[in-house]
């Protein structure tokens, strides 16, 4: 798929932090490109539709030359019409005393009924990148309740966590990040992560060469996997920019594609290395045609599998959690 000349673009949790940092790079061209008019809808709880007109008024202020039109509604029925690409972002954060069945609960009250949403009224060729946290979980129910919309099109975000990757390992080796290629984000976007260098290079070589095991182990996977609680410790805020950054760089790259390399997106299991099929887990993936196609025939050490059934083993705990409150649609 190449981007249509035309798109409709639904991000919620439009007035929060993330919303702020991605709508302007959205409406500036930076993820359709900038011969693609972008029709931009923002959703927003009833409280926060005010501060998402807000924003709406600043990117009117900035003319920017895509940007055909902003709305701004409470309602996931008309957030959703006709959208192209739905960035869902708002979610329900954990707050003291909540247990992991009870955000998975409260989220399932969003993503259920967002899903539905995209189900009846999104445009045939959707294409949905969850974002809200948990965000794999997330993305499992909102596409149980869109029967209608093919699997293929629901992906959580693990750009993030694969661009961190890049990040790290181009800091050890003193490179550039664009000539890091070939790492691997698997399982769920959560501290359970694995972060994979074993096919990876950097400059064409093989990074195994280049630094040692007990870097990679002690301090690489672990760095990598809890960067989230590293940003909200310095930063006193969640990612906020890099996030949206990333987001950008999953929907650019579904869209327009990745020729002759590799990333890591939450797609939904096909049964590929023994991840039970249905489960939205991370994967080296290549964006083939406007399709995430799993990379096949990858080599997996025994290292590697017993990191990735660790956390798959949490993505399996969560879906059981939600399919037991009946919240797979
Ligand atoms: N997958 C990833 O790599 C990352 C995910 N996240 C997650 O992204 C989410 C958003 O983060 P921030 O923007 O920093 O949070 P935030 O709290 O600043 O903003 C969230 C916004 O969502 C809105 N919202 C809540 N329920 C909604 C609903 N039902 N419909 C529409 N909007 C709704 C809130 O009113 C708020 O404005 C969080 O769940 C966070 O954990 C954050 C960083 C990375
Ligand atoms: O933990 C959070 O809310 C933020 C997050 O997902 C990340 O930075 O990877």
């Amino acid at each position: 798929m190449t981007a249509q000349s035309s798109m409709t673009v639904t991000v919620t949790g439009a007035a929060g932090q993330i919303g702020y940092a991605l709508l302007f790079r959205i409406a500036s061209g930076a993820m359709l490109g900038p011969d693609t008019r972008v029709r931009l809808r923002l959703l927003e709880i009833p409280a926060a539709v005010r501060a998402a007109e807000g924003t709406a008024l600043e990117l009117s202020d900035c003319a920017f030359a895509p940007l055909d039109s902003v709305d701004v509604t409470d309602r996931a029925t008309s957030a959703f019409d006709g959208a192209d690409v739905a960035l869902l972002v708002g979610a329900r954060p954990r707050s003291a005393g909540m247990e992991r069945g009870d955000l998975l609960e409260a989220n399932a009250g969003i993503f259920g009924p967002q899903g539905r949403a995209i189900n009846d009224h999104a445009a045939d060729g959707v294409r949905v990148l969850v974002v809200g946290n948990p965000a794999n979980t997330n993305a499992l129910i909102a596409a149980a309740n869109a029967p209608d919309v093919p699997r293929d099109r629901f992906t959580a975000m693990t750009r993030l966590d694969h661009n961190r990757a890049v990040a790290q390992l181009a800091a050890k080796l003193g490179c550039r990040t664009a000539d890091v290629e070939g790492v691997t984000i698997w399982g769920n976007h959560s501290a359970s992560q694995y972060p994979d260098v074993t096919n990876a290079t950097a400059g064409g070589q093989p990074v195994s060469s280049l630094v040692d095991e007990a870097w990679l182990e002690s301090e690489f996977i672990p760095r990598v996997a809890k960067r989230g609680a590293e940003i909200i410790d310095v930063r006193g805020a969640s990612s906020a920019a890099s996030a949206a950054s990333a987001a950008i760089d999953h929907v650019r790259d579904w869209v327009h594609g990745t020729p002759g390399r590799w990333t890591s997106a939450g797609v939904v299991s096909d049964g590929s290395y023994g991840v039970p099929e249905g489960l939205v887990s991370s994967f080296p993936v290549q964006a083939v045609d406007g399709r995430w196609e799993i990379m096949q025939g990858l080599d997996v050490p025994d290292f590697s599998r017993r990191r990735i059934e660790a956390s798959v083993a949490e993505l399996e705990a969560e879906r059981d959690a939600v399919r037991v409150l009946g919240l797979l649609g």
